[in-house]
């Protein structure tokens, strides 16, 4: 038996396991490494947060991202190098980090690697008659396991598809393992350049549990605040937005889209969400000398107002009351007050953060990846149903190191 497979058998059959997840989403903030030590697998999945770090990119390494990213015409070879290069980085970034962390790689048992998503393309968007849903994600994980010695599970979303998904969101084979409580009405509200929720309704009854992006996080602000200020990435604490008003033309314009009358599940990207969308809007609307201050404001209030009305309509028609679910909100966007403020505002449900089930919001997503990894290789017994469209797979694709 080639002792590759011989290991990973092993691995499998451990008690527990030791793996690194890695996400880098959509803001292409950085890369967030997470070592997780995983017991179990499916509802006995129980996690155990060791590290956890992100790794900022440099101005450099975004630069070349940018080029592909979201874009429907690109530099085919940029592609080409970049999904070698950003498997190499991420290796390199995996040693420093386990270096810092002075834990040998030989004490890892497994690396889940998301990759870098550089274009989402659910049938919705594309709307190319003979093409099936699609997505990628580039840095290809053979750079990873060889760089670091580790086996290494990576493009999870394709799986997906081949099984009727979208390739997203896959939050919820995570959520619904180590979030999900019988009795609790449950929301696992992540707010990224993308914001998705995962709905765990107290009878847990997968039939029921579903899992959605609602629309548009960061990415919008983040667009624009680079946009008119070159040296910022975000809005820091919503310090602009805060000194702007919501126009509400503008809003309306903004929410008039067919992927808000959509049915769940649903997926996008800032393929969709991007800087034209805002000028046709604004164009639209005629409000389109409006000061900065407002546009922030404005398109803040457009991520709450989109969050807010897919959770209102995932409890609507159901037998559960909105003011018995619990809201737990992760990512980036959990730290921008005025977005939690305004959820707050138009939600009368409880709200706190992930943090208060044991897991970071900042490092909620890369142990996402852990957690799938661990079901491909030591689980995959759940079922989830067929009404909800969660294909009952397992994924990733498996690279040695040698
Ligand atoms: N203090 C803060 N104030 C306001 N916004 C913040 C703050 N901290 C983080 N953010 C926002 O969070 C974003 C990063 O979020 P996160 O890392 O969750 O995104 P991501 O994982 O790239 O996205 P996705 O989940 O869509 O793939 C930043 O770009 C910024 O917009
Ligand atoms: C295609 C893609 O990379 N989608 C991301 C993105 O970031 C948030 C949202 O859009 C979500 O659908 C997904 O990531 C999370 C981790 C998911 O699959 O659950």
């Amino acid at each position: 038996m080639n002792k590759n497979i011989s290991h990973l058998y092993q691995i499998a059959q451990k008690e527990s396991r030791k793996i690194i997840g890695l996400m880098s989403g959509t803001s292409l903030d950085g890369l967030d490494i997470a070592l997780c030590e995983i017991s179990g697998s499916g509802q006995n999945t129980a996690v155990k947060l060791l590290e956890f770090e992100t790794i900022i990119y440099s101005e450099d390494i975004k630069i070349e991202i940018r080029k592909v990213f979201a874009k429907k015409n690109i530099d085919f070879e940029q592609l080409v190098v970049l999904n070698e290069w950003i498997g190499i980085l991420h290796a390199n970034m995996i040693n420093d980090a386990l270096k810092k962390w002075n834990i040998p790689a030989c004490e890892v048992d497994l690396i889940a690697s998301h990759g870098q998503t550089v274009l989402h393309a659910p049938k919705f968007l594309h709307q190319l008659e003979k093409f099936p849903n699609a997505t990628l994600q580039i840095g290809d994980g053979d750079h990873i396991a060889v760089k670091t010695g580790i086996i290494t599970l990576s493009d999870f979303r394709q799986k997906h598809i081949a099984a009727g998904g979208e390739g997203a969101p896959l939050a919820v084979y995570g959520d619904y393992f180590i979030f999900g409580k019988k009795g609790e009405n449950r929301i696992m509200l992540n707010m990224g350049g993308i914001a998705n929720f995962t709905y765990l309704p107290a009878s847990l009854n997968p039939e029921e549990t579903f899992v959605t992006d609602t629309g548009t996080g960061n990415t919008l602000i983040d667009l624009f605040v680079k946009h008119n200020f070159p040296e910022k990435s975000y809005d820091k604490d919503a310090e602009i937005a805060k000194n702007g008003k919501v126009n509400q033309i503008l809003l309306y314009h903004l929410k008039d889209h067919d992927f808000f009358r959509q049915s769940f599940p649903k997926t996008i990207g800032p393929e969709l969400f991007g800087y034209e969308y805002v000028q046709n809007a604004m164009l639209k609307s005629s409000q389109n000398t409006i000061s900065v201050e407002d546009l922030l404001a404005t398109l803040t209030r457009f991520s709450a107002e989109t969050i807010a009305e897919a959770i209102q309509l995932a409890v609507k028609n159901t037998s559960y009351r909105i003011e018995d679910f619990k809201i737990y909100i992760s990512g980036g966007g959990a730290n921008n007050p005025l977005l939690v403020r305004w959820l707050k505002e138009l939600l009368p449900c409880h709200f706190y953060k992930s943090d208060d089930l044991g897991i970071s919001s900042d490092a909620k997503e890369a142990v996402l990846f852990a957690i799938l990894a661990n079901e491909t290789v030591s689980g995959g017994a759940f079922n989830f149903g067929t009404k909800k469209g969660i294909p009952s797979i397992t994924m990733g694709k498996i690279s040695l190191p040698d």
